[in-house]
């Protein structure tokens, strides 16, 4: 079995992201929060990451305004974004077709998955499911899998939320059993916030491999 799509979020160096181009990570998330200690802020030249191929580019929001998020795919040419907040359905449907529209949704796992993401099938390509916490994303924690093998999703999903290097065991399980479409990791594979371990990563990619 092949390993699935791996999105890592919080990147903050163009080199590190070059480096996850030729690890064959998929996904390379920037979080464009400024709250966050990953934000992006100038830390990135949009120019030099909209020059650089063989990854997809996605961009983190919460509860942006839209002129801001479509401000930011053209500057740094984003392939996605990822809308972390309380964004409303009419909110997706003012991006919907611009590029892959990812709505996430905070969870302990013991909600009707199906039902809190109804609303959102008309205007979502996929959905990710992130811890919920205090803070909106990069917790490091992880919520119970568990409500997500009885859901029956109408869209593909990213798995997220506290995903790391010791959880490939669950994860074999976890992937043999349910169509996941991408996993994203984040706050696991750092040495400090926005910068990531690549040797850890790359451990962890080979391993993913043998699922
Ligand atoms: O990482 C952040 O700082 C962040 C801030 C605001 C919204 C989302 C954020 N990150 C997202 O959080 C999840 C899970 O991260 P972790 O593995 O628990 O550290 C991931 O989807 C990031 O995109």
């Amino acid at each position: 079995m092949s390993r699935p799509l791996v999105k890592v979020c919080g990147m903050t160096q163009l080199q590190q992201v070059a480096e996850l181009v030729k690890l064959g990570v998929d996904y390379a998330g920037f979080i464009f929060y400024a709250p966050s200690p990953r934000y992006v802020g100038t830390k990135i030249d949009p120019e030099a990451l909209k020059l650089l191929t063989g990854i997809k580019k996605a961009g983190v929001f919460v509860n942006a305004p839209v002129e801001e998020v479509l401000e930011k795919i053209a500057t740094y040419g984003l392939d996605m974004v990822q809308l972390h907040g309380e964004e409303s359905p009419e909110y997706c449907s003012r991006l919907q077709g611009m590029v892959k529209l990812v709505k996430v949704f905070r969870v302990t796992g013991e909600e009707d998955l199906a039902l809190i993401t109804k609303p959102y099938v008309p205007v979502a390509d996929a959905f990710l499911f992130d811890t919920k916490a205090v803070a909106y994303g990069g917790t490091g924690k992880k919520f119970d899998w568990s409500g997500l093998q009885k859901a029956k999703l109408e869209r593909p999903y990213f798995l997220s939320g506290g995903i790391g290097p010791d959880d490939i065991a669950e994860l074999h399980s976890f992937l043999k059993n349910n169509r996941v479409y991408a996993l994203d990791v984040n706050s696991k594979f750092e040495t400090a916030p926005g910068i990531k371990d690549m040797e850890l990563l790359a451990a962890f990619l080979s391993k993913l491999a043998t699922v």
